[in-house]
């Protein structure tokens, strides 16, 4: 049986796959460093470039969840903050296709990237600072940033995280949310009276699985740096996995992790 293509929507038969999702510029830009090629370094670009793409789509996702919990569209937050869930897995598992790269193969074209490192990710940066953890010393720290991108960064030093919007969400529900003991008091009380303060259960919960998946990033990027360059130094300039292995105990929600041994 012959497929018969039908016209669909054809704003003057302009727009194609390639040109939609703008191919020509996506697939020129993987530039290697090494001279001659080393085989592995287009899977190092592509898989970075992966990670970038699903940082755009988790600020566009954490930023709409902020301002829906801001607004009290509490069903649309927690929907959102699902998906963050999905992407942030993938970035979690993604590990696994880098780690096809043996130490031997990165250590190819390693010396050619020195002193860039993923510690000058904006993004990253951006999404730890949207989530809660706001530390200004890593714009300081920041080497080589466009005015562009300390002007983003700069901006999300100032607007609320998602952690404000969240106590924003316990004052909206009539709890006391003026002090940290005042919003351990409602954690407790949302806890304790989950089927009054269900969709605020619910959110304090995508909270903590959204911290939880970030550690779990966290935990999974600096074994794999163990793995590639054991206790050598980062082409950043750190001490390399000790420098990201002091950045584990980190928490964006400490008093979602508190309430836990409270109950
Ligand atoms: C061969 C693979 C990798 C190695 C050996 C590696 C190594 C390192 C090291 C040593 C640092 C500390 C900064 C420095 O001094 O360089 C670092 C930081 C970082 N890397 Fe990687 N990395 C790898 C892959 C990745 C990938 C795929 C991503 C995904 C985007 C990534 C994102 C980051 C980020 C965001 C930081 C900053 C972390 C923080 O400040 O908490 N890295 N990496
Ligand atoms: N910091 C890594 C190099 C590295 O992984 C990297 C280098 C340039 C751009 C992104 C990188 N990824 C994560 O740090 C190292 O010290 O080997």
């Amino acid at each position: 049986m012959s497929e018969t293509f039908v016209s669909f929507g054809e704003q003057g038969a302009q727009l194609t796959y390639g040109s939609y999702l703008r191919l020509p510029q996506l697939l020129d830009s993987q530039h290697l460093e090494s001279d001659p090629p080393a085989h592995d370094e287009l899977l190092f670009i592509t898989i970075h470039q992966v990670y970038e793409l699903w940082f755009k789509q988790l600020l566009h996702e954490v930023q709409a969840a902020r301002d829906a919990m801001t607004e009290g569209r509490l069903w649309w937050a927690q929907h959102l903050l699902a998906r963050v869930h999905v992407i942030e897995r993938v970035l979690v598992q993604q590990v696994d296709v880098l780690e096809t790269m043996t130490p031997q193969d990165f250590l190819e074209f390693r010396q050619r990237l020195a002193p860039a490192s993923g510690f000058q990710s904006v993004q990253f940066r951006e999404l730890e600072f949207l989530s809660g953890a706001k530390d200004p010393s890593y714009v300081e720290r920041f080497r080589g940033l466009t005015a562009e991108e300390q002007d983003r960064l700069g901006a999300r030093l100032d607007e609320p995280t998602l952690w404000d919007a969240f106590v924003d969400v316990l004052r909206s529900a009539g709890l006391d949310a003026d002090s940290d003991e005042g919003i351990s008091a409602s954690l407790r009380t949302v806890a304790h009276d989950r089927s009054q303060y269900a969709a605020v259960w619910a959110l304090g919960e995508a909270l903590l699985q959204h911290d939880e998946l970030a550690a779990s990033w966290r935990a999974r990027h600096v074994v794999m740096v163990e793995r590639m360059i054991g206790a050598k130094s980062g082409t950043g300039g750190s001490s390399g996995a000790g420098y990201l292995r002091s950045r584990l105990p980190m928490q964006y929600y400490p008093l979602l992790w508190e309430l836990r041994s409270e109950l």
